[in-house]
């Protein structure tokens, strides 16, 4: 799409940020072609080529020479990366750089994913997150990403920030991405700048300042809540920062970061002292545009510490009492720290870390997917599910069938395929080491579980 002018009052509005001299920086910054840049799923084994550079403040971020057709890349379907703004990568630079503790996070406005599966990676086997979107649609794709990222360290929710209310305090670090006005996508998005006016910058930060109203008291004592947005102006940046300190106990958090980096600080002034917010600009970040600010709640605030009620009464999951789940956990070759719950017979397995957290999230939230599906029982053994497949919980017991690109992309399309001879029963499908799905040999025929819906079309 041929990119139009940009909007008379954002020039204005830009200008008086940045100076007449670096707005035409800028401007002209806007006009070069969008660098494509991808983050590696640590747990995985992707392979890059067409590497251009490393993201300094992103461990598995990399920015790459040209943007390949991601869609026709088994390893993408495979969940071995996100093709995630590098930019938004310095999150992780925040989570690590401030050692914020592995706990429970959660991720308010998480789709389609990008942030939700850099903090799944973050957190490995010792936190648990939240993942919720409040827009039906968007959360089965922020469900679908998930499971392909396959860490089962995750909740996906679909709510409401004010349905969050009974779990004040329960979150070590909240994450708010919130949705705005676009301004830092005006590059990437040609539609972006039609869609943009003054008007609708009143309407997100309202939207946003109601969103905050929610999440300030979620932190527990002595944790964070991170607020970014992909746009420039103030209103829906610092100002939400001086709204959150106006409405909650919060204490301000400095980033370091290396000058050389190009992200320019933001001395934010509120009724508690000076704040700080970090800018991301297009002329001088390898990255689109970006804002991201830091709170910390005072250690002595309220913090949710739930117990394990006796019985775990849910509308549809149902519980598998620990004794059964320890051994349903070693037979299938785990580790021995799951523990499992079954939805219409299909069972669930998550980390045993954080279950009185997980009971009451799973009590309160309306839950979409949670922990790892593993598929539902036959006799002593299973009937695996794709989530299981993609997931990086062992496959014990399940004979792997390793495919060529082409063979893979074939299984990806559901495509007849043309296979070696193969045993009866079950196989787990694998490309470059890494698992796609199942199919099962009857004889007759050999049937394909890679699910319909993500079936890759031409
Ligand atoms: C900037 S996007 C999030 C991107 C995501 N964090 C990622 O990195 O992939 C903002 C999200 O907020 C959601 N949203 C819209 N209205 C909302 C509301 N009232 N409360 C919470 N989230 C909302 C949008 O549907 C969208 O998915």
């Amino acid at each position: 799409m041929a990119k139009t002018e940009l909007p008379k009052d954002f020039q204005k509005q830009m200008s008086e940020l940045l100076g007449a001299e670096e707005f035409e920086i800028f401007s002209k910054a806007l006009e070069k072609p969008v660098k494509t840049s991808i983050r590696k799923n640590p747990y995985k084994k992707s392979e890059l080529s067409s590497i251009e550079e490393r993201i300094p403040w992103s461990e598995n971020g990399f920015i790459l020479r040209e943007r390949p057709k991601f869609s026709q890349d088994p390893l993408w379907h495979a969940g071995t990366f996100y093709v995630q703004e590098s930019s938004s990568m310095f999150i992780d630079w925040v989570l690590r750089s401030l050692k914020i503790p592995k706990g429970i996070f959660l991720d308010m406005s998480a789709a389609p994913g990008g942030k939700s599966t850099l903090l799944s990676s973050y957190l490995g086997d010792e936190g648990l997150l939240v993942s919720n979107e409040v827009i039906q649609s968007r959360a089965q794709t922020l469900k679908e990403n998930i499971i392909k990222w396959g860490l089962g360290n995750t909740v996906v929710t679909n709510n409401d920030p004010e349905h969050f209310d009974d779990l004040e305090g329960l979150f070590d670090c909240v994450l708010v991405d919130a949705p705005c006005s676009g301004e830092g996508m005006f590059r990437k998005d040609p539609n972006a700048r039609n869609e943009w006016s003054l008007d609708n910058v009143s309407l997100c930060a309202a939207r946003q300042s109601r969103i905050l109203d929610h999440c300030g008291a979620l932190v527990k004592g002595g944790g964070y809540l991170i607020y970014s947005t992909c746009t420039f102006n103030e209103k829906e940046n610092e100002d939400m920062i001086r709204f959150l300190v106006d409405e909650f106990a919060f204490e301000p958090v400095r980033i370091r970061f290396e000058k050389e980096w190009g992200m320019k600080e933001s001395e934010i002034e509120t009724s508690e002292g000076t704040f700080f917010g970090y800018r991301f600009y297009p002329h001088r970040v390898p990255g689109e545009g970006f804002f991201i600010a830091i709170l910390r709640r005072p250690q002595d605030s309220f913090s949710l510490n739930p117990k394990r009620s006796k019985d775990f009464k849910h509308p549809f999951l149902k519980e598998i009492r620990d004794t059964d789940s320890e051994k349903l956990d070693l037979d299938s070759g785990f580790d021995g720290n799951g523990k499992f719950y079954t939805l219409n017979d299909s069972y669930f397995r998550v980390l045993r870390n954080f279950i009185p957290e997980l009971e009451v999230i799973l009590r309160s939230l309306n839950v979409r997917y949670f922990g790892v599906e593993l598929g539902k029982r036959k006799g002593e053994g299973w009937i695996p599910s794709p989530e299981w497949a993609l997931s990086t919980l062992p496959k014990k017991n399940f004979s792997r069938l390793e495919l060529s690109r082409n063979q893979a992309l074939d299984f990806l399309g559901k495509k007849e395929m043309n296979l070696p001879e193969i045993p009866l029963g079950w196989h787990l499908i694998t490309y470059l080491g890494n698992s796609l799905g199942w199919i099962k040999n009857l004889g007759n025929r050999i049937n394909n579980y890679y699910p319909k819906d993500w079936r890759i079309r031409k």
